[in-house]
């Protein structure tokens, strides 16, 4: 099966970091609110207009595990034909992967953990049988030239299992790409990390991984995420996934809270002189959009900031 990096990402330019927004999928799917298909299409619309061009739309799992997720076929045959947007969905097996094929989709993510008792709960499975049922996923994915990107959550620890092993991460996120992944995602989906576990795991990944091949993915529900995307840029890592308004959270996880803002870490990355090509203005106005129509807070520090300071003008 090949494992070639997808050229999509690839800039070649140091100071771009890659910002997958996360929030349409990993944000909603955790809010018991349901919005319309209208109101999620808007939503995405809103983020291409502020410049973001990776956006997972939605999720093609279990209706009954995810019901946020029920219409992310609808959704994602609504949105704007782009050449210059990646839209891209979770697919856990072959049903999804079918039913991904048949909308825009222009590239897939499958979903395992480090983590056996997580991935029972989330994915109903061993991570070996999550392997074997991503298999099929691949072959499709070969078959049409669409990208699979992964996913292995509780990379710093498990609402069930607590710690885990830099081992086992290791293990499973090259079983990931030895499958067929460009690239794999690692979750700390309890947001429990903090740097020095962030560096100690990241170096022994990057022992073996080139790091266009790894992005990460943090929660955060310990105020942690910023200075943990901060150590991973330091090391070397360009992709980062992060949810508008800091929407988000795993239900299979309790306790777990939003991902990163965006906004936020846009707002730290231009500062430190590195490049998005995303608004940040236009951006806090959409987290901003969101944050209400879901009656919830707003996630966002620099999103709370920017729009106070436009309403004092
Ligand atoms: C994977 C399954 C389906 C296995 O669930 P299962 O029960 O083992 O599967 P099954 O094959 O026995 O099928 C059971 C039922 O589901 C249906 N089914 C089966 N597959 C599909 C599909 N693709 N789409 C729609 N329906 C499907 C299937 O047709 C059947 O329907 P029934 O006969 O009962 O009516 C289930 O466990 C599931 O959907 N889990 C998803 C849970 C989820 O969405 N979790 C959140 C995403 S992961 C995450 O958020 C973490 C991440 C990625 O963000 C990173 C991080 O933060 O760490």
């Amino acid at each position: 099966m090949s494992s070639e990096v997808n050229a999509t990402h690839i800039t070649g330019d140091p100071d771009f970091v890659r910002i997958v927004e996360v929030g349409p999928r990993d944000g909603l799917q955790n809010e018991s609110k349901l919005l319309s298909v209208e109101q999620k299409v808007h939503l995405i619309k809103g983020l291409i207009d502020a410049g973001v061009s990776y956006i997972e739309a939605g999720s093609f799992v279990s209706p009954k595990w995810a019901p946020q997720m029920a219409s992310s076929a609808e959704v994602i045959q609504q949105l704007p034909e782009r050449k210059d947007v990646v839209y891209a969905a979770l697919t856990p097996n072959l049903k999804g992967m079918e039913a991904a094929l048949q909308t825009q989709v222009n590239e897939v993510a499958v979903f395992t953990a480090a983590s056996e008792a997580f991935n029972q709960r989330n994915i109903n499975c061993s991570i070996q049988e999550s392997i074997e049922r991503f298999q099929p996923v691949f072959a499709l994915a070969q078959e049409r030239n669409i990208p699979v990107r992964g996913y292995v959550s509780c990379v710093l620890g498990c609402p069930y299992e607590g710690r885990i092993e830099i081992s086992q991460v290791l293990k499973t996120t090259k079983l990931l790409l030895e499958a067929g992944c460009y690239e794999v995602s690692l979750g700390d989906t309890i947001g429990v990390g903090s740097t020095h576990q962030v560096a100690n795991l990241l170096k022994a990944l990057l022992s073996e991984i080139q790091s266009d091949r790894l992005a990460v993915h943090f929660h955060d529900t310990y105020g942690q995420a910023l200075a943990n995307i901060d150590t991973a840029l330091n090391l070397g890592i360009r992709t980062v996934d992060a949810s508008v308004a800091g929407l988000g959270g795993c239900p299979y996880a309790k306790g777990a809270s939003g991902n990163v803002a965006t906004e936020d870490v846009v707002y730290m990355l231009h500062g430190n002189g590195l490049k998005t090509n995303i608004d940040l203005n236009r951006l806090a106005m959409v987290g901003n959009e969101i944050s209400a129509l879901l009656a919830r807070n707003n996630g966002s520090k620099a999103g709370l900031a920017l729009s106070q300071a436009q309403s004092s003008q």
